[in-house]
């Protein structure tokens, strides 16, 4: 495909996603009784003629005779129609304004409501074919120009056909009236356009499908100058991740298989292949062995808070950047925390269980206020220090420890060592991170050290506790009671079966992993991490990613990003930037930032240059992975 093409596009549900007679329906029948049914037969007539059931221009008559349409309702919908661009078509707008000369739209549609497309895509005037509404001196719409083709049947292929356009002329739309340009000979592609509505008819006789600008510009050889099409990017959300993330992924172009549950490691090297974005949460893990196989990923989203789960350096020497939602859940754990200790304290688990069984014991024996007990809290980052504020609020006082230097919230008071804080607290509550080094960080030794009658929380990570030394300890009296959210081996889908030595004890309260599962959370963690992954995708930007150097990053503007991760070793600029010497890349602007193990490089360069020559950049030592945003 050398000879570039003129391209035909179509208005309705291709350049916007609404269809111009429905919308202004809506305006125009606001607060009427009939509305709903007149806009249903509005939306069957559209249906009918886009199938090529009926002709067009009986359609658009029938359509007209509906309305009580003024020129108030249609300068109502002109003024917004800007925000009702595709969206594949606002992401793609540079191609729009630099290939504007060979460019045509198309329509039935009304010129006062094109106008402004066409003036934001930079498509002339005169390049804008469409029906022009008339209106009485009242400015009541009376009808079409019915000297105009297209307010009739076969309107678009006789004014394509006597604009002498050169070829080939390339019509991209989603009704029949667009296919027929391509049956009529006057088009030599016919792309049928499915991003906002797909009709079997019309793609059935087009030479292919575009479901979004992206798919159409790669198919007519424009990769590598506009556009990669997002829905060929592959992302995989295991997990049940939220709907919301799935949303707001789908929205922006790309594609997103979801699955439940986890994946064992060898399901997930077969699932990973040609898979570039994984998004998962604290039951997959994702090891060098995965990361060895995985053959297009360029990302992984971990839903979640804790990262432990993936092989981050294996992923950054593989130049996978990993991002995570540290703060969305932090309040659901917090909450439970709160509600487990007051669980614990009153015994309510096993009386409930008791009760169940037809057992009445009412005894205030063991059972105590939160008010005036010290909560020890092991791991004063996000979660520990919110905790440590709700729990001052009900009156408990507050011990911490951290590895780190961390600031005392409100009284809570630092204390250097751990065994002081097992000492002194009758609440010991773990929120440490799940690095390797923290396993079994408490057993056997830091029980004995407890106040006895103590309680004990964890809902951090299951290796952080002994297991089995707690259920010692719990058997001896010596822990009075425990609640525990997170275990060494946690089951990857709800179907699988649960075991631990902790099951059957008394003041036990096991939990299926739910800290951070509240319908809240999930919903910010989905948003946050999908909008982590679209900066990433979109942009570059790495702001919050646990592997790779983070750099914020803006939109793309005025040329080509190329991105080039890189292992951190001397020389590696040098050599990138003879490499882009040698290609002929002029640099609009570079940033770079290193950590430890690696280095990341954006380099905007101006967008005339010729894309082989971006080689030269992927040969130079230590490269990683090279990308390049348009
Ligand atoms: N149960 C759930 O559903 C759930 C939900 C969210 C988070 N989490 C887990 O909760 C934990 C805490 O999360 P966060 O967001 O507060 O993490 P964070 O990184 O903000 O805080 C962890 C803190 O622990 C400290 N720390 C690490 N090892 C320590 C040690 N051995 N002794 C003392 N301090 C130590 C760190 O310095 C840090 O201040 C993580 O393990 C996370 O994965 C569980
Ligand atoms: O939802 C999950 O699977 C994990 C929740 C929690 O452990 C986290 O790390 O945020």
């Amino acid at each position: 495909m050398t000879d570039a093409p003129t391209f035909i596009f179509d208005f309705d549900s291709t350049l916007v996603r609404i269809e111009t007679l429905e919308a202004l329906a809506d305006i125009a029948l606001a607060g009427r009784p009939e509305a709903e049914a007149t806009r249903a037969e509005i939306a069957r007539l559209t249906d009918a003629a886009m199938n090529g059931q009926i002709g067009f221009g009986e359609a658009l008559r029938r359509r007209l005779a509906l309305l009580p349409l003024t020129h108030e309702h249609v300068q109502t919908l002109a003024d917004r129609i800007l925000d009702e661009g595709t969206p594949s078509v606002r992401r793609n707008l540079r191609f729009f304004q630099d290939n504007a000369e060979r460019i045509v739209i198309l329509s039935g549609g009304f010129r006062e409501i094109i106008a402004p497309i066409a003036e934001r895509l930079g498509v002339r005037a005169d390049r804008v074919l469409c029906n022009d509404l008339v209106y009485d001196d009242e400015g009541r719409v009376i009808g079409v120009d019915d000297a105009n083709p297209l307010s009739h049947a076969d309107g678009k292929p006789q004014v394509i056909q006597s604009l002498g356009l050169g070829r080939p002329v390339v019509m991209v739309g989603d009704g029949w009236n667009d296919a027929e340009v391509k049956l009529a000979g006057a088009a030599d592609r016919f792309y049928a356009y499915t991003e906002i509505v797909r009709r079997e008819r019309v793609v059935q006789v087009a030479d292919a499908e575009a479901p979004s600008m992206d798919e159409l510009l790669h198919a007519e050889g424009m990769i590598g100058r506009w556009s990669f099409p997002r829905s060929r990017i592959r992302m995989l959300l295991l997990e049940n991740i939220h709907p919301a993330a799935v949303q707001r992924l789908e929205e922006e172009g790309y594609s997103v298989q979801s699955m439940k549950g986890a994946l064992d490691e060898d399901d997930l090297i077969a699932a990973i292949k040609g898979v570039h974005v994984l998004g998962i949460r604290s039951k997959t893990t994702v090891s060098a062995r995965v990361l060895e196989q995985a053959d297009r990923l360029m990302a992984i989203a971990a839903f979640c808070i804790g990262t432990n789960q993936i092989d981050l350096d294996a992923a950054a020497d593989h130049g996978v950047a990993v991002f995570n939602a540290p703060y969305s859940n932090t309040r659901s754990v917090v909450e439970l925390a709160i509600g487990l200790t007051i669980t614990l304290m009153r015994d309510v688990a096993d009386k409930s269980a008791a009760m169940h069984l037809g057992r009445w014991n009412k005894s205030a024996d063991g059972s105590r206020e939160l008010r005036g007990k010290t909560l020890g809290i092991v791991g004063y980052g996000a979660i520990g220090s919110q905790l440590s504020v709700l729990a001052e609020a009900l009156g408990m006082r507050v011990l911490f420890y951290d590895l780190a230097e961390r600031l005392a919230l409100g009284n809570a008071r630092r204390v250097r060592r751990l065994d002081e804080l097992l000492a002194e607290a009758d609440v010991v509550s773990l929120h440490v991170d799940g690095r390797k080094e923290n396993t079994n960080i408490f057993g056997a030794a830091q029980f004995a050290q407890m106040k006895p009658g103590a309680l004990l929380l964890n809902l951090s990570r299951g290796h952080v506790v002994d297991v089995g030394a707690l259920a010692q300890a719990m058997g001896s009296g010596r822990i009075g009671g425990a609640a525990v959210d997170v275990f060494p081996e946690e089951p990857r889908t709800n179907a699988d079966p649960f075991d631990s030595p902790l099951r059957g004890l008394k003041n036990m309260i096991l939990t299926p992993h739910i800290g951070g599962s509240t319908e809240e959370a999930q919903e910010a963690i989905g948003e946050f991490a999908a909008e982590r992954l679209l900066g990433y995708l979109n942009r570059g930007d790495t702001t919050f990613c646990v592997n790779l150097p983070n750099v914020q990053l803006a939109e793309v503007s005025g040329g080509h990003r190329i991105l080039h991760i890189h292992r951190n070793q001397p020389g590696v600029m040098a050599g990138l930037n003879r490499a882009i010497a040698e290609a002929g890349l002029n640099i609009l602007g570079q940033h770079l930032k290193t950590d430890e193990r690696s280095g990341y490089v954006i380099t905007d360069v101006d967008r005339n240059y010729d894309p082989k020559g971006l080689d030269r950049l992927r040969e130079v030592p230590g490269t990683l992975r090279l990308r390049t945003l348009y």
